[in-house]
């Protein structure tokens, strides 16, 4: 489980989440959905001990990510971009991570082919596009074969055919038993892939639920989200 409580956190005296509490169950793929400036990235980047909050708490597996024995072995996380040095090629990259956490060197080539990168391997990252740098983020995720991935924006910068593909791959990993976490500001894409939502707006959760409940009496996911944010936005 993922459990978040309370967090709270501000940027130079302005709040930029209050209060924020949901939990992530596994099985199926959980979308944390919210205009830009929401709170996403200040929520997951706490939830990934990347920063510090200033209240509440966010548990991962029972513990602060910080806490966590083999971090990279029980969550995968993209958050802005892969991560990775523009002088090394994909597979320097993913080998290094590999080594420095313990995760067998047989799992680079399982990566790079589970992400369409087997080709592109040993393509320096500075000449990657942007999809194909959004794959090599996902492919550092699944290194580890962790049991929550959490993926901050995942479709940016990929085309149709790869939002086709990660959809597929957070659905297959979620039916496997997983976590799957992912944030977006693309109502139309959480629309298609997310089981649950959690909404947030101005740094507070507006609501949390199966997608089917919180679109319930609304045409789409887009017109729930404005009747349930119009009070909130600033
Ligand atoms: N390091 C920081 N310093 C100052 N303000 C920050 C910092 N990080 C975030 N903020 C502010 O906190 C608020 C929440 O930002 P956050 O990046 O968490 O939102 P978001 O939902 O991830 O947005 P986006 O979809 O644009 O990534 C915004 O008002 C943002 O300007």
């Amino acid at each position: 489980m993922i459990e978040i409580s309370g967090l709270t956190k501000s940027h130079g005296g302005r709040p930029a989440i209050q209060d924020v509490t949901f939990s992530v169950a596994p099985g199926r793929v959980t979308g944390f959905l919210g205009p830009n400036g929401a709170g996403k990235s200040s929520t997951l980047r706490i939830l990934l001990g990347l920063d510090r909050a200033d209240a509440g708490t966010a548990l991962v597996s029972g513990r602060p990510y910080r806490k966590l024995r083999n971090p990279l072995r029980t969550v995968g996380s993209l958050l802005e971009g892969s991560g990775a040095h523009r002088s090394r090629t994909a597979r320097a990259h993913l080998s290094w991570v590999a080594r420095s956490n313990g995760i067998p060197p047989s799992r680079v080539n399982e990566v790079l082919e589970e992400t369409g990168l087997a080709g592109a391997a040993r393509k320096r990252v500075g000449a990657y596009s942007l999809g194909m740098g959004q794959r090599l983020g996902i492919a550092t995720a699944l290194l580890g074969r962790p049991d929550v991935l959490i993926l901050d924006e995942p479709v940016n910068g990929l085309d149709p055919d790869g939002i086709r593909w990660i959809r597929h791959l957070l659905r297959d990993y979620a039916e496997d038993g997983h976590i799957v976490l992912l944030s977006s500001h693309l109502m139309s894409e959480m629309a298609e892939t997310a089981d649950d939502l959690v909404i947030i707006s101005a740094g507070r959760v507006i609501t949390t639920g199966p997608l089917t409940e919180v679109t319930a009496g609304h045409p789409s996911l887009e017109e729930a989200f404005f009747a349930l944010t119009s009070g909130s936005r600033p």
